[in-house]
């Protein structure tokens, strides 16, 4: 039993099952075969990874999923059950021996070289160039987009988030019940914590990615208990003496030293014991019991005002009275500015009463529907909110569900190629190219800028020409103070070229680089654009390209 739990623990640390050369689309394998049958085997090509657009009206995104795409490089192989499906699938005119070439296909000849997981990346910059042969290259674009699309929406999402909330406050994803399934939960909770969030209740994202997990209770431990009598246990051992608190002379058991808690409570914030619910009490007295150092109770179950605060308070002073410390209060419901601040002045008031100092210092959890805009405006109204419990809006996605990343032939047997479109923004940036990022002075990045990678790199102190790609009088000198080279090497000769990094350092690397862009770009109402350049040369090579392919019209 214990060695197939390892198996399975090791499976998990490497990759999520489900990511396999056969979690593509049809059009991928169909046209390796055509490749093939047209002699195309050894053509080499350069594939480039890029978006066009940030999301949720942002001017900046954040680069994840590389890690994810390195373990699939790793193990990219067809299964003889992959292949065996493959030829019942495919057309019986296809050729056995393509099902030979493809048995024995990996990613040995791929270099993929990509900008550093964790990064601000703009639109048209490549987050990832594939090179290698055609086929093999081809075959990777949709498992690529995937791993890398949704993970870098749900970061980018989770530092929006993670802005708006300031640093001061804690981030917990609760999503997974509300996510598209269960690996759209699995990854935001992963990609959430990258992006800046403190924990996540999903569970196995905790096991899987060693990610902290953290939750209180649901409304149904409330209501599962409807009078006192419901209470199936009510001693506990004191915190420090470890002596049942039922023998010491002050207080007795928790129940006992609730109930008149409660009444004295309830003098001091003015609300009668007859108001407030004898169910709700008896299910935070059993949950005390159960976590007397983790005691964190939802009390808008039926009144925060009224019920869950007395009730809370009541009992937090018994467990005080045994040694502990309760945590705080959740509540997921109502005007959660509003009773965030009565909640505070509540402990405040009752910590002075009764000289428990700390009590003013609970934490308070609020969840419902949280979204950027709802935390905004918590912001403006003035709130005492803590942490924030965030699901649907934050996993799904829900302001903008997809970033368009796409994957285009930018090169072929070293020839440049270019796709042409009515749209300009949709036209790509041909041949293989090397980008950097040229910071100001003052340490912020100014511009990033893309060259043939023939060109010489820019140099710190040197004018560059920085041109925008498409309109032919928006253009700048920019002189660098500091430059980087955005691509590193990542997968080589078979391997992965750089030791994978633990989460905590991607999510570390999300907020130095945010920390790199002006604040009028991260803004949260029309931010500014960051500026994407190309080279003078790489401009030239761009239109003298357009002007080869497009064709010319005839009017008549
Ligand atoms: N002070 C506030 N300012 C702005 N938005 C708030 C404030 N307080 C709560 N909200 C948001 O308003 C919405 C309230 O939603 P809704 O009316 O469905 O909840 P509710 O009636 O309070 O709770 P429930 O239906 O779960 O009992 C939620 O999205 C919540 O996050
Ligand atoms: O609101 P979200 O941002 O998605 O956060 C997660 C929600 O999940 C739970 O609700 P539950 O499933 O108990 O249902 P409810 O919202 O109807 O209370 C919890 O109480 C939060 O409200
Ligand atoms: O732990 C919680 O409070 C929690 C977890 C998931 C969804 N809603 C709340
Ligand atoms: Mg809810």
């Amino acid at each position: 039993m214990s060695s197939e739990i390892s198996i399975a623990d090791k499976q998990m640390a490497r990759q999520n099952g489900i990511v396999q050369p056969l979690l593509t689309d049809l059009y991928q394998i169909t046209m390796a075969y055509a490749y093939w049958k047209s002699g195309k085997v050894n053509d080499v090509a350069v594939f480039d990874l890029f978006f066009r657009t940030n999301p949720f009206q942002g001017e900046f995104t954040i680069f994840a999923g590389l890690e994810e795409c390195m373990k699939f490089l790793e193990n990219f192989h067809y299964s003889n059950s992959d292949i065996k499906y493959l030829k019942q699938t495919l057309p019986e005119n296809i050729e056995p021996e393509f099902y030979l070439y493809l048995k024995e296909l990996t990613c040995k000849d791929i270099i993929v070289s990509a900008i550093e997981e964790g990064s601000v990346v703009f639109p048209r910059v490549p987050l990832l160039r594939v090179e290698g042969p055609l086929i093999v290259a081809q075959l990777l674009e949709t498992t690529l987009l995937t791993l890398v699309n949704f993970a870098s929406l749900m970061a980018t999402n989770a530092a929006r988030y993670r802005m708006v909330a300031g640093k001061n406050v804690s981030l917990l994803e609760f999503g997974l019940r509300r996510a598209q399934g269960p690996d759209g939960g699995l990854s935001a909770s992963k990609y959430a914590y990258i992006g800046g969030f403190d924990g996540t209740s999903n569970v196995l994202a905790g096991k899987m990615f060693n990610i902290p997990v953290k939750g209180t209770h649901a409304h149904s431990f409330v209501t599962s208990f409807s009078t006192l009598d419901d209470i199936h246990r009510v001693t506990l051992t004191h915190a420090q003496t470890r002596e049942p608190c039922n023998l010491l002379e002050s207080p007795c058991n928790l129940l006992e030293s609730a109930m008149e808690w409660r009444s004295r409570v309830s003098t001091v914030i003015d609300v009668s014991t007859e108001e407030s619910s004898d169910g709700e009490l008896a299910a935070l007295i059993s949950y005390a019991i159960a976590f007397p150092t983790g005691f964190l109770a939802l009390v808008d179950t039926y009144d925060v005002k009224r019920s869950g605060l007395l009730n809370f308070c009541a009992v937090a002073l018994a467990l005080n009275d045994c040694g502990y410390r309760a945590v705080g209060i959740r509540i997921d419901s109502g005007d959660l500015a509003y009773l965030s601040v009565l909640a505070r002045e509540t402990f405040e008031k009752v910590g002075e009463t009764f000289n428990v100092p700390w009590f003013a210092k609970l934490t308070i959890v609020a969840s419902n529907d949280i979204n950027e805009e709802t935390i905004l405006s918590l912001n403006e109204q003035g709130h005492k909110i803590d942490c924030f419990g965030i699901g649907t809006h934050l996993v799904t996605c829900q302001r903008q569900p997809a970033l368009g990343c796409v994957y285009k032939l930018v090169e072929i047997n070293g020839q440049p190629r270019i796709k042409l479109s009515q749209d300009v923004g949709k036209v790509t940036i041909p041949g293989h190219k090397e980008a950097y990022r040229l910071f100001g002075a003052d340490g912020h990045a100014l511009i990033d800028l893309l060259q043939r990678s023939s060109e010489p790199a820019p140099v710190v102190g040197q004018k560059v020409l920085c041109r925008h790609p498409f309109q032919e009088s928006k253009r700048a000198y920019v002189i660098p103070s500091y430059v980087e080279h955005l691509y590193k090497i990542c997968w080589k000769d078979g391997r992965v070229c750089t030791a994978p990094k633990p989460l905590s350092k991607v999510r570390e690397r999300v907020q130095s680089s945010l920390r790199t862009l002006r604040q009028d770009i991260k803004r949260n109402l029309n931010p500014t654009p960051y500026k994407v350049a190309v080279s003078d040369d790489l401009y030239n090579f761009i239109h003298d390209l357009w002007l080869q392919n497009a064709p010319i019209g005839e009017l008549s």
